[in-house]
This record gives C-alpha cells, structure tokens and sequence, in this order.
C-alpha cells in the first residue's frame, strides 16, 4: 500500500491527521478510489466522505521507461547496462534489481505463432499485439497496483501462464512497440528508441544467429526481407517519440565499408525533456568536430571521430553527441570521458568504469556501449530527480 495521510475533513487546520494504518482503519486502493476497510474484520466502510486522503506520489508511482527496436537490436544488451548502473545484477534471467523491473512487450502477443501464421501476419503487426491489455496493465503497475502479465513463450510459440508483477520503482517496457500505441505512450517517463541501420542489423543478426542458433545465411536475409514492411510502417515510426535515439550506423572513416564491424554511432537527444538535459561535447550548444587520437588516446586503423552539435530530428530541437570508429584500449576512455559535460555522473570516470566492468558486452568497445551508458545514467538521474520533486510536493489529494 501507499504510504498516505489521512486527515479528517472537519479538524484539517487543527492538524488532526489519521495515519495510513490506524487502530480501527487501515486503506486500500483499487483503480479508481480509496476505499477504508475496519481493521477487526476487513469490512468495507462507506462513510468516508469526512476523510481527505493525501498520497505522496513518490511512494505510490513506477517510474515508467519504453525501450523501442527491433529484435536482436541490442535491447537485451542495453537492459543488462542499465540494471548494473541501478546496482542490480546484469546476468540475472529476469533482470529484476531492487529498483527495476523489465517488462518484455511479446508478452502482450495477442495471436501466437501458428495464429499469426493463420492469418498470415508477423509480430510486428499491431493485430498480433494487444494493445490494451497492454494499456491497463503498464496503467495500472504506474498507479501502483500488481497485474497478472501474460508471458510470450520464444520455445514454444505459445502464451504461458501469467505471472504477477508488482509495481518496481522503475519499470522498462521494452520491445516493438513501447510508443505504437498513444495511451501506452502517455504513460512513459523517457523513452529511448534503438536505430539499427539495415546493414549493421543483418551483421549483427549473422553473428548471432548462424553462430548460436544455427540459422542459415539464406534464412536470416528472408526473415530481415520478411520483417522490412511492417518494421517501416509499425516499428521504425516511433523514433519521432522518442526523449533519445541511439542511431547505428556503418563507419564513415573507410570509404564503402560494407563489414559493418566499425560503427559510427549517434546519440540523438531531445531538447526541452523534463528531467533530462542533454550531455555536450566541450562547450553546450557549438558544434564541433575532434578527433582525440594522440599522446593520450591510443587509436589504430581508421581511428575515432567524434562530433557535437544542434540538429533538427524528425520535426524535433535536439542535440547530437557522434563517436565514429573504436577504443583499442578502453581505458583510455577516461580521456574521453573528461571532455563531456552533463554525463549524470556520481563521479568523475563512472562512465569509464561501467565501461570497464561490463568490457565483454557486445559494443564495449565503440559507441554503442558508451551510449547505452551514458542514456543508463541519465535515466538514473531522471529517475532521482522525479523522487525528489515528489518529495517536496504531495500531488494527490483525493476526496473519499
Ligand atoms: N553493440 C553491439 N555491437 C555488436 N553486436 C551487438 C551489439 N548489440 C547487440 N549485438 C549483437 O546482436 C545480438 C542481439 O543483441 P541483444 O540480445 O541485446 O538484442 P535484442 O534486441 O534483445 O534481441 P531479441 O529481441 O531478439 O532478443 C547479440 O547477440 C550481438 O551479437
Ligand atoms: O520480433 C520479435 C520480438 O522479439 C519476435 O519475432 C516475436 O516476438 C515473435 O517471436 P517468435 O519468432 O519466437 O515466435
């Protein structure tokens, strides 16, 4: 339950003030009310219109964050980021720390695979997904209630058994479509949106799914084939919403490099988010171009280029921090590390150290690790300041 105070209307400026669980009366909440119930036999009390109930909304509200992209776009490898700077443990199954929660949105599939294969839609069709079962249930975890989630089976095809999911301090949605839908999207705190170019996507999906999952190369370039329409007209659309994008591209330092094995890397970000003020290279709002290879950043073939400036994106102000090429030896990226403002740090080489502990995740090496960090602090901050804005405020008052 909600840590609330109770005050009986009449006696509010004689600071009589009821706690939450007193002797006679302890509260309950369900969607839309507050509802007292007699402690000796959980009875239901109607007459409580002489009560004001104020809820301080840090006690009582998730902090929701929607994580977007494609599959195999490197969610899993961001989610296991984030829940190590929350101080959870990153190579746990559910990825649940004390503070987040990890929510998978295949679990809202409304058609399992033989339906989808039935009528001859993919996942990503917004007919395959229920959207609001999906409404409800991030709704209600927000307002602080437990629901009974659906679980998407990848084995089998099929829908499992629920399972309960209690409201966390922080819950991740994450999957195809965080932002599809406009009441789900409402709901988000922050959201973040993975852009895998098409070339990069299809060099990383021949590593994974040739190597561990023993697909062909001939299959995995007809599912991407597949996948390409509803992926541009259901998934890649919701980059407009989002607070950051972290945009993967091949290198511009080889001319027609087509390995995909170098990347140039942008964090996108948002101008104007609550709660969120964008990180800067050198100097905040000028643009600029460095290449920090020399005496104190080790650079082999084709080297690192970064960039910083202001750019229109998608009809939005936002700012652009770009790291082309990789580190050969990462810690060095303390260097770096030095020269970015408005990091969200607790201090100075925390993003170097996360880097550093986390050296055998995929993209360790290059911009896509050093972004998900950095968009993992920054959602730690979000997440503190909107504690702590909660705390000098209480923003419900609710007549019973
Ligand atoms: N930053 C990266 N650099 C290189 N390869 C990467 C990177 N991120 C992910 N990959 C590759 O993509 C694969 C999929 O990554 P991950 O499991 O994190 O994606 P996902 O979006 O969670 O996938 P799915 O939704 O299919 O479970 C990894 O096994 C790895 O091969
Ligand atoms: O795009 C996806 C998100 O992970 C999957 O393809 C979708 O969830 C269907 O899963 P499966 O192929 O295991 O039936």
């Amino acid at each position: 339950m909600a840590a609330c105070t109770v005050y009986s209307t009449q006696s509010l400026r004689t600071n009589i003030s009821i706690p939450t669980s007193s002797s006679k009366t302890h509260v309950g909440f369900n969607q839309k009310q507050v509802v007292f119930y007699t402690k000796s036999n959980n009875k239901r009390l109607n007459n409580t219109s002489r009560y004001l109930i104020t809820c301080k909304a840090s006690d009582s509200q998730t902090i929701v964050i929607g994580l977007a992209a494609d599959s195999g776009c490197g969610k899993s490898t961001f989610m296991r980021r984030l829940t190590s700077v929350f101080g959870g443990n990153p190579d746990s199954n559910t990825l649940i720390s004390d503070t987040t929660t990890v929510i998978c949105l295949d679990d809202y599939h409304s058609l399992d695979r033989t339906g989808r294969k039935e009528k001859g839609v993919t996942a990503l069709d917004p007919r395959a997904n229920d959207f609001d079962l999906m409404y409800e249930q991030v709704k209600a975890i927000k307002d602080g209630i437990s629901v009974q989630k659906p679980i998407y089976n990848h084995v089998t095809g099929l829908l499992d058994p629920p399972e309960l999911i209690k409201p966390p301090k922080i819950l991740v949605i994450e999957g195809l479509h965080p932002m599809y839908d406009s009441r789900v999207r409402d709901l988000l705190d922050f959201s973040i949106y993975l852009d895998i170019s098409n070339e990069v996507k299809f060099a990383w999906k021949i590593q994974r799914d040739m190597a561990e999952r023993g697909h062909s190369l001939e299959s995995i370039k007809a599912s991407i084939e597949a996948r390409k329409p509803d992926f541009e007209a259901y998934i890649d659309p919701q980059k407009q919403y989002a607070d950051a994008v972290i945009e993967v591209l091949p290198t511009q330092l080889i001319p027609d490099d087509n390995e995909g094995k170098i990347l140039r890397v942008r964090l996108i970000q948002k101008e104007g988010v609550k709660y969120f003020s964008p990180v800067y290279l050198f100097d905040e709002g000028s643009t600029i171009s460095w290449i920090p290879c020399g005496r104190k950043l080790t650079c082999s073939y084709p080297g690192i280029k970064f960039f910083y400036g202001p750019e229109s994106y998608k009809g939005n102000e936002v700012s652009v921090v770009e790291m082309d090429g990789q580190f050969d030896r990462l810690d060095e990226l303390i260097y770096v590390e030095s020269h970015l403002s408005n990091l969200s740090s607790k201090f100075y080489g925390e993003v170097t150290q996360q880097m550093l502990k986390h050296a055998d995740f995929p993209g360790s090496n290059n911009g896509t690790g050093l972004f998900q960090t950095i968009v993992g602090l920054k959602i730690r901050d979000l997440f503190e300041q909107i504690v702590a804005s909660r705390a000098e405020t209480p923003v419900g008052a609710t007549k019973a």
